[in-house]
């Protein structure tokens, strides 16, 4: 595990540029197991998640060289492999080799994944999704066994609520079955469109991805043909943003698709952040004042339940009473006693997190427990007197590509040192 080490105060200035979306790419590796042929992939994060999904494909004989931002994958060698435990508990998405290794194999046995500590968060869509399309599902003590020895067939799948995961490993079976699968209520995120691109380019048939209802005719075969490029990180892009608006002297922030932000952007301009919204970058100006607002997360286009952590900080600096809400995961709120313990005007009833003007907040040690808790932590020791020390600071290094020198470049001073 990781410390950060934060030194507050520093106005940030200049420019910084947005990786690929931790998101696409962690679902995109998984993918490119369904390809008979070498995949290379573009605007690869350089983040903690996607160094232990490539090590998992290294497990199964599935070679990967990680160049610049270059990955390129060569799975013509690959060995059906069960996973139930060990690295596969990093992270969330190592569910996704559930429905790739079952697209390609016809089984699966994978651990139940890690990911995020931010309350239940349940796969039964998931399975229920599976057996939909044919297959048994097992849970021998936490490695869920899936089989379909006579192959996977289309169906038509309602699931209950629009879940990302369950939508991308859906796809990720669907491609290989016989027949039509058609997902209704299915996830509509950005990354989701970014995932039927790919898997389209190598020759899969999926319509209506960034709708809810999505329609997957299955093919024999899939091929790697061109590079893809991951669409940029909306969550880091959000991060920045939020931290700009709170501690920026004028920030250039690159690499956005704005249009995949709409919700973030409409409550910032509500709170007055004043924004140059261009073709592919947000410039921040210096946003002294600040309207306080109330933050509901829902799923896309809704506001983002990865950034209600990021957009706290800048909330206390903002006049009156907020409230922050998140309908996804309301216990994802574990940044709150370590704000309070920097001095933050915070409080959290019946799931509500309420918050007020804070004047200054003052450098703690403090703990990273999540990724986004992690990134809000960091945002409020860059805007704090003093020193703050960000323990389990690993977590951040999960979805927060090259985030030293990004700061660092930004003017911060901020160092990462080994616990
Ligand atoms: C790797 C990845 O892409 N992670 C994202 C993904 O997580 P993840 O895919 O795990 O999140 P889901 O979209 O599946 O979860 C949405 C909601 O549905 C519930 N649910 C989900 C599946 C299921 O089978 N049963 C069930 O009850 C969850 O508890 C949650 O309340 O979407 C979340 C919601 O936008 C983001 O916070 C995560 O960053
Ligand atoms: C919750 C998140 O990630 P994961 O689903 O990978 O744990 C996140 O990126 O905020």
């Amino acid at each position: 595990m990781k410390k950060m080490l934060i030194q507050g105060g520093n106005l940030l200035s200049g420019e910084v540029t947005i990786g690929g979306a931790k998101n696409s790419t962690v679902a995109i590796i998984p993918a490119a197991i369904l390809a008979e042929s070498k995949v290379v992939l573009d605007c690869v994060p350089h983040i903690k998640d996607v160094n232990s999904l490539l090590s998992i494909l290294e497990d199964m004989s599935v070679s990967s060289i990680f160049e610049g931002d270059t990955v390129e994958i060569d799975p013509t060698h690959i060995i059906s492999t069960p996973l139930p435990s060990g690295k596969i508990q990093s992270l969330r998405a190592s569910y996704y080799f559930m429905g790739a290794l079952l697209g390609r194999f016809g089984e699966a046995i994978v651990g139940l994944p890690g990911g995020d500590d931010i309350g239940p968060r349940p796969i039964d869509q998931h399975i229920k999704g599976f057996e939909a399309l044919g297959a048994t599902v097992t849970n021998n003590h936490g490695a869920i066994q899936i089989k379909a020895p006579h192959g996977l067939h289309g169906a038509k799948i309602y699931l209950d609520m629009a879940s990302v995961g369950a939508t991308i490993n859906l796809l990720l079976a669907a491609v290989r079955a016989e027949g039509q699968t058609v997902i209704e209520n299915a996830a509509r995120e950005p990354e989701i469109v970014d995932i039927a691109t790919f898997l389209n380019n190598m020759g899969a048939k999926i319509r209506g991805a960034g709708t809810d209802i999505i329609r997957i005719d299955g093919v024999e075969h899939l091929y790697g043909r061109n590079t893809h490029t991951i669409i940029p990180d909306r969550i880091e892009a959000g991060t920045y943003l939020s931290m700009a608006a709170a501690i920026g002297d004028g920030v250039n922030v690159k690499n956005i698709i704005s249009e995949h932000m709409d919700a973030y952007l409409a409550k910032l301009e509500e709170m007055g952040v004043k924004m140059d919204v261009k073709e592919d970058s947000i410039f921040v100006y210096p946003s002294p004042d600040l309207k306080m607002v109330q933050v509901k997360t829902m799923p896309y286009p809704g506001f983002a339940t990865d950034l209600q952590q990021p957009l706290t900080p800048l909330l206390l600096k903002a006049k009156g009473e907020g409230i922050v809400v998140d309908t996804l995961y309301p216990k994802r709120t574990r940044h709150v006693p370590e704000l309070i313990r920097m001095g933050a005007d915070i409080a959290i009833e019946n799931d509500v997190i309420i918050l007020h003007h804070t004047d200054k907040l003052q450098g703690a040690e403090v703990s990273a427990d999540e990724i986004r808790g992690g990134a809000c932590l960091m945002i409020a020791g860059l805007m704090a007197n003093g020193v703050t020390t960000i323990d389990n600071a690993s977590n951040i290094l999960r979805g927060y590509d090259r985030v030293v020198d990004k700061l660092t470049g930004l003017g911060a001073i901020v160092k990462m040192v080994e616990e």
